[in-house]
């Protein structure tokens, strides 16, 4: 059965003159288990696609199915059981007055659990960071560690599908491995499905199955990953980016 199934997925920002068509008619399943990457130029509607998905672009119509139930406009919160999102920037996505301990706590707190020491504890080791990060606050973190603790959260309420937005690329190149490393671990060990966004070609080589190609808002192709590898794009915007990210 397929994890997530987007059916016709128009989303759009603003209204009337100012209305921007960010996504067009997008359509892809994500088999349970699957990485399914999302690749394109800037502004191709990538991010908007996660964020229609995850409730935070609010306009939107088509089909978007979780396990084979229709989304609706609210999500309940059941729903953020299910699916989590990680962002780019994992500066900008950590409160600068909240400690790990405290980002964590809330999270689990939010999502019903009792034994919250315990994992705390846990998650914070099946992340690599382990105990010694548990009263620091943002500030006192790398960019590879706040990145470890938003992955943290998202794991927090035992999610079954990560919206993955470009999570490496706010990052030094010396620490982007082991994140995407750490991600690709932690799909196997848990199962997880994974969407993932990024411009980077090669990065979507190593972590996902499958890609979607986007430009100007529609998905112009799908393909597997061993395609990729072998540059056999067959739509001429895929072999245009096949071929610019070879140079
Ligand atoms: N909140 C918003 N309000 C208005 N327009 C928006 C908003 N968010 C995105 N857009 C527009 O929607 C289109 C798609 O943006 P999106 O961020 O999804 O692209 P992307 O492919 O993820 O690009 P990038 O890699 O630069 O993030 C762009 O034209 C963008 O300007």
């Amino acid at each position: 059965m397929n994890k997530l199934s987007v059916n016709g997925l128009n989303v759009w920002f603003g209204k009337q003159r100012d209305r921007v068509n960010a996504v067009k008619g997008a359509t892809f399943d994500v088999a349970q288990g699957e990485s399914f990457g999302l690749v394109g130029e800037s502004g191709s509607g990538k991010s908007t696609i996660l964020r229609a998905i995850t409730g935070l672009a609010p306009n939107w119509s088509g089909k978007v199915e979780l396990d084979g139930r229709a989304i609706g406009k609210v999500r309940p919160k059941s729903f953020f059981k299910t699916v989590q999102m990680v962002f780019q920037d994992p500066y900008a996505s950590l409160h600068p007055r909240h400690s790990v301990d405290q980002v964590l706590g809330e999270t689990l707190h939010l999502h019903g659990f009792r034994d919250i020491d315990a994992r705390v504890v846990k998650l914070l080791d099946d992340v690599g960071l382990g105990q010694k990060f548990r009263f620091r606050y943002p500030h006192q973190l790398s960019g590879g560690q706040r990145q470890r603790v938003a992955i943290a959260r998202a794991l927090a309420p035992e999610p079954e599908l990560l919206l993955l937005d470009e999570p490496t690329s706010a990052l030094d190149v010396s620490v982007q491995a082991e994140i995407l490393n750490l991600l690709a671990d932690l799909r196997r060990d848990r199962d997880l499905t994974y969407v993932m966004v990024s411009h980077d070609l090669s990065v979507v080589g190593h972590m996902c199955d499958r890609l979607a190609v986007m430009k100007d808002g529609h998905i112009v192709e799908i393909l597997d990953v061993d395609a990729l590898r072998s540059m056999k794009a067959s739509h001429p915007y895929s072999k245009q980016l096949l071929e610019a990210s070879l140079g």
